[in-house]
């Protein structure tokens, strides 16, 4: 396929989203709405969505921020749970009656308000056999908190003393491998049984860690897993663009404020919402891969889930857009990942 000048792909989701809650909430999710008719929406809110109540008021914050009319006006969110070392298994059933679909383990400060997380997975077990028996998926945030591993190795590393042994004790509860960022990640998934699946972000296949540091450390392009080597952006291109149905769209947009961003300390987080399909298919343009964007973007995600693909379409136009410097967020401003850029692809309203 080559420079075609639109694209029609079967109406797109997102698994893998953080809108956070009030002004915040409101100001990020027609964005996403507006391009995918359902996302996987994140619990590391403060304080974390750990139980089944706090699911559904949660989700009914989600529905009442929705655009009133026009696209985006049937988005779909579809939540989530954060697993602590406290999760009573009694609440899987609970979580799944009230709609909850996946169950987020993060590691204890491992990211952006993770403080609550796990600290030893073995102390879950019992909650992931709720889990298993129950048919939730489990997604994870796979990275170890060790201290003495490198920020760069600490996914890799996660591979040995997690995620094997995770895979050994519950080999049919369904995983999905977030933001992977590591040739060692693709590979492990690639080699995986029908249990485990994947998700990429844009900036992931896009960037490598250069661009952290061009001209200057930018903020912007900071979030966790961090950007990774060459060989690791290109093994995970390779990935998303195999046609495999064990990776799927998941871009990860997490708002931080501007001015939270442009800090001594920065928080954690790409927001890539405003152009996610666009950034995507400039990634798997680049691999002369566009015809494998759609299954991507639309069907290895809700086939993994076991829930039904979308009807309708999107159509992505290759039209130039300057994305905006700031978008307005609550009563502070946030900048979207390539504020200021032109891209060669639009979504069309
Ligand atoms: N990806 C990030 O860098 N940040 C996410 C948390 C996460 O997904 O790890 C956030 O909530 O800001
Ligand atoms: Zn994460
Ligand atoms: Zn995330």
């Amino acid at each position: 396929m080559n420079a075609p000048a639109s694209l029609t792909l079967t109406r797109p989701d997102d698994w893998h989203l953080h809108l956070r809650d009030g002004a915040a909430l409101q100001a990020v999710l027609p964005h996403t709405a507006r391009q995918f008719a359902r996302a996987i929406v994140m619990p590391n809110l403060r304080p974390p969505i750990t139980t089944a109540a706090q699911a559904a008021a949660y989700r009914e914050r989600i529905l009442a921020a929705r655009p009133k009319e026009g696209p985006g006006a049937d988005f779909q969110p579809l939540m989530t749970l954060y697993l602590t070392d406290n999760t009573a298994p009694d609440e899987i059933r609970a979580a799944r009656d009230a709609g909850v679909v996946a169950v987020k383990l993060y590691p204890a400060g491992a990211t952006t308000n993770s403080d609550a997380g796990v600290t030893d997975i073995r102390k879950t077990y019992k909650v992931l056999e709720a889990l298993q028996r129950e048919g939730l998926l489990l997604l994870v945030h796979g990275e170890v908190t060790d201290g003495e591993i490198d920020v760069f190795d600490r996914e890799a590393v996660f591979i040995d003393r997690v995620m094997q042994p995770l895979r050994a004790d519950f080999p049919e509860l369904k995983v999905v491998f977030e933001h992977i960022t590591t040739a060692e990640a693709a590979q492990y998934v690639m080699g995986s049984d029908r249990f485990t699946a994947a998700t990429l972000t844009p900036q992931h296949l896009l960037y490598n860690r250069n661009a952290l540091f061009t001209g200057g450390l930018r903020p912007h392009f900071y979030c966790l897993p961090v950007l990774k080597r060459e060989v690791h952006r290109q093994a995970l291109l390779k990935a998303a663009t195999s046609g495999s149905p064990k990776f799927f769209l998941g871009t990860d947009s997490a708002p931080h404020a501007a001015q939270l961003k442009e800090n001594s300390v920065c928080g954690a987080g790409c927001f890539t919402a405003p152009a996610a399909l666009e950034l995507y298919a400039e990634a798997f343009e680049a691999m002369g891969a566009l015809d494998k964007l759609e299954a991507f973007a639309s069907f290895h995600g809700p086939d993994f889930y076991g829930l039904p693909r979308n009807t309708g379409t999107v159509v992505l136009k290759r039209e130039a857009q300057t994305l905006p410097e700031t978008l307005p967020f609550g009563d502070a401003l946030i900048k979207p990942l390539r504020a200021g850029d032109t891209l060669n692809w639009k979504l069309q309203a």
